[in-house]
């Protein structure tokens, strides 16, 4: 798992790597420009297309020029527009204008928007402002983010789009830098995870710039993002002898008769994530369906939509309640009922929240150490209205410690809250998944690896993440538009087995 920086945490890592490293700050921005020149490169290979490279005065306008050097050098048209609109300069700016001038390439300066020429290039890099931004923008640098936006040109940010926050709340009426692509250094920024960021984010990429990497884990910070390795080293292999007794049995309590199919990829996706056994507790009017579509899961018949009282709740080693569930008064008996017999960590989804959201006696019920995963609106519906992201992010990992819950805020980049304080985003997952029934194959592998033993905060990183990029895999390889919950819950083993 890597930490998340805010700009400040960026500027120590930037003054530790200089000072452990016994290099010169403006040997880091050298680095930081190579590695953004080489993304650069490979996205817009073709040299013939021209670019304005345009450039403020700090450290962000300091890279911009020392890109503009190295497209140059590398054979791109390269144009350079300085915005002189104070008399400040960072030093690193100033030395990265001396090796421009001694290549011999033109740039332009401008003191006011009206001196500005017009705009041919077919790229402009936006070295504006980066992280130092400290105030929305206003005067002179309003209006030529305007300019530039209005040009319909190909956008390309170095580290962040200039007039974007990297961390806090987000105003509708902040003006920022529309960007194609922002290639950003180290780590994304946590307002890229965020949905604000598609106001001017169509796509980023990290680059490596060489901060170090001890320094930056070691950093006390509640904000992480989850990787390949992370993941790769939570599961489990499975050993010689292990028999479907091993791998725990799981019961998926969901489904109502208009909604079956929410029962069905829930309980399909626990079994392919690896249980030993699942059984479904669903409404006597679906067992033909979940005979014909799972003949490998049990069903536990629901008449009138009753649990039977004599359910042998011990048996099962996790529980996922809610796909499909409906919010009536027998459904509500339904959820009471499960808080009452089962003290195990449960999965919650879905209506499930919903009732939860609606009855709060019911909450102090939760068990330990159980799983909520609600979309946005399940999520505000529990916990009350949110302004912005920033108040969920600070709600969510309030709520997970006061619960002692791990909270699923399910997203583009789904948001994993746990009782320690941590606000893990998930990095996998695509707009090919926005589709119904994705939320239930989610709980279904949840559940799963809670079943099979793993740690509930395993149990929901393993899950999201591979959720996501089995999602991911199938989107690309197959060049779809849409991954459906059924093609994606088939997927599951195979996601796993490549992952292990
Ligand atoms: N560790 C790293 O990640 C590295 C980052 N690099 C690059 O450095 C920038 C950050 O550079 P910095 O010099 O700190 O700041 P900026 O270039 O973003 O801004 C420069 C100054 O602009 C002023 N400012 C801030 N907001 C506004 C505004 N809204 N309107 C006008 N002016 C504004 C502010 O100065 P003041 O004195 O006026 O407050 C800023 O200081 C980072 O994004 C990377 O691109 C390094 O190159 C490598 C290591
Ligand atoms: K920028």
């Amino acid at each position: 798992m890597l930490n998340l920086l805010t700009s400040d945490q960026s500027r120590q890592a930037d003054k530790y790597t200089i000072q452990h490293l016994s290099m010169q700050s403006i040997d880091l921005m050298e680095r930081a420009a190579l590695a953004f020149s080489e993304a650069f490169i490979k996205n817009y290979p073709d040299k013939m297309r021209s670019i304005a490279v345009y450039c403020g005065t700090g450290n962000n306008g300091g890279d911009g020029l020392a890109i503009a050097r190295l497209l140059y050098r590398a054979g791109y048209r390269v144009d350079v527009k300085i915005a002189r609109f104070s008399g400040k300069s960072s030093s690193d700016f100033d030395g990265n204008l001396a090796r421009l001038m001694s290549q011999g390439i033109i740039f332009d300066e401008f003191r006011k928007i009206a001196d500005l020429r017009e705009e041919q290039a077919s790229i402009i890099i936006d070295a504006l402002l980066g992280t130092g931004l400290n105030k929305p923008l206003d005067g002179e640098w309003l209006t030529l983010v305007e300019w530039l936006n209005s040009l319909g040109r190909t956008v390309v940010s170095v580290d962040i789009p200039t007039g974007f926050k990297a961390e806090g709340p987000i105003s509708k009426h902040d003006v920022t830098v529309k960007s194609e692509l922002t290639i950003s250094f180290q780590r994304p920024k946590i307002n890229f995870l965020l949905p604000d960021s598609a106001l001017c984010i169509k796509r980023f990429e990290v680059v490596d710039i060489g901060l170090d990497e001890g320094f930056i884990q070691a950093l006390s910070t509640p904000y992480a993002i989850l990787t390949d390795s992370s993941i790769t080293r939570r599961l489990k292999k499975r050993k010689p002898f292990s028999h479907k007794g091993t791998f725990g049995h799981a019961l998926i309590v969901a489904g109502g008769i208009q909604t079956m199919g929410a029962a069905l990829l829930c309980a399909e996706a626990c079994l392919n994530t690896g249980t030993g056994l699942t059984t479904a507790s669903i409404p006597s009017e679906g067992l033909t369906a979940l005979n014909i579509r799972i003949p490998e899961a049990m069903a536990s018949l629901r008449y009138k939509n009753v649990i039977p009282a004599d359910l042998a709740w011990e048996k099962y080693n996790a529980i996922a309640i809610g796909p499909g569930l409906g919010v009536s008064d027998e459904s509500k008996l339904v959820l009471k009922q499960t808080l009452n017999s089962f003290r195990k960590p449960i999965v919650f989804d879905a209506d499930a929240i919903n009732l939860l959201a609606s009855n709060p006696d019911l909450v102090n019920l939760v068990p330990k150490l159980s799983v909520l995963t609600p979309h946005v609106k399940e999520f505000d519906r529990l916990f009350g209205e949110h302004s912005n992201w920033w108040e969920r992010l600070e709600t969510g990992m309030n709520k997970a410690k006061e619960l002692d819950c791990i909270i699923i805020l399910k997203n583009r980049y789904s948001i994993l809250f746990t009782p320690e304080g941590k606000c893990v985003f998930n990095p996998t997952g695509t707009p090919a998944m926005s589709s119904g029934g994705m939320g239930d194959v989610l709980t279904g592998m949840i559940t799963s690896f809670l079943a099979q033993g793993y740690k509930p905060e395993d149990a929901a990183y393993l899950a999201v993440f591979i959720h996501g990029k089995a999602g991911q895999e199938l989107s690309s390889q197959n060049r779809a538009y849409v991954v459906t919950a059924g093609s994606l819950l088939k997927d599951i083993p195979q996601a796993i087995g490549k992952m292990i």
